[in-house]
């Protein structure tokens, strides 16, 4: 079980309070939604459950480790376990498709290692093998600037698997794709949920959450307003958080 208690994250030279007391539990293996109104707070959200953002104040429990104690960004060993995929994933434009896999994301990867491109023959295939099941395989030579932007959110999933992410969390990963582009991307981190046991929590405008998600969470001005399984909300729950 994944547990959240009380996460508070001040912004703006801690005047405001941009997460407020935020309390909720989840386990491995949910695809949960998140929806709100501009500038409720997802991203925040996102950017803390991920790690990539310092905690004003709470505790982060993951089975029985407790991963942030009263605010702070959590350990590099817990961090590396944890993706963050952005709306425009950055990739190296002119690596391959394998190579960003291989290389992994900047700031999570060694210096050398990005300039070298050194990668061992198990990275390799594990990268190809990841490549391969997402239908990536034929563009597994191909520069990532050539990409459509699908293919570039799908080696960015491939990339965080590839490095070990167990957690997923993504900020509108389907933004400006084509619906048959989004589908397939919102399958493949259903399927890692279903299938792997992974965890993703993703930004979706609320149909997408309403169709592919096991569970959503809606978000209204920094508080978590609704918290219930993935199907067709309610008007009333629509308005909870200020959709309608
Ligand atoms: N670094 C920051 N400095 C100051 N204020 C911030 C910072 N990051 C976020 N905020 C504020 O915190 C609030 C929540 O922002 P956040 O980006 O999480 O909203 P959001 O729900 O993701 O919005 P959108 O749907 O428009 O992306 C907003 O009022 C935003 O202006």
């Amino acid at each position: 079980m994944i547990k959240v208690d009380h996460l508070t994250k001040m912004v703006d030279g801690n005047k405001k309070e941009a997460l407020r007391g935020i309390s909720v539990q989840f386990e491995p293996g949910e695809m949960i939604g998140v929806v709100g109104p501009s500038g409720s707070g997802k991203s925040l959200l996102l950017r803390c459950l991920a790690l990539r953002e310092k905690w004003s104040a709470g505790e982060y429990t993951w089975e029985d480790k407790m991963v942030i104690r009263g605010g702070g960004k959590g350990s590099q060993k817990y961090r590396s376990q944890c993706a963050y995929l952005e709306q425009n994933p950055s990739l190296y434009p002119d690596k391959t498709a394998l190579k960003n896999v291989l290389i992994g994301q900047a700031g999570q990867t060694s210096a050398l290692r990005r300039v070298t491109g050194m990668v061992r023959s198990d990275d390799y295939m594990g990268a190809m093998d990841e490549l391969e099941k997402f239908g990536l395989l034929d563009k597994a030579h191909v520069k990532a600037g050539k990409l459509s932007g699908g293919e570039r959110q799908r080696v960015a999933i491939c990339r965080a698997l590839v490095h070990g992410a167990n957690f997923i969390a993504a900020d509108e990963p389907v933004v400006g794709l084509d619906p048959h582009s989004a589908e397939r991307v919102l399958n493949t981190l259903r399927s890692l949920c279903a299938e792997q046991g992974k965890t993703v929590v993703a930004a979706l405008p609320i149909e997408l959450a309403e169709r592919y998600c096991t569970r959503i969470w809606g978000l209204e001005e920094g508080k978590l307003k609704l918290d219930v399984t993935g199907r067709r909300l309610t008007a009333a729950e629509k308005r909870s958080v200020d959709l309608v």
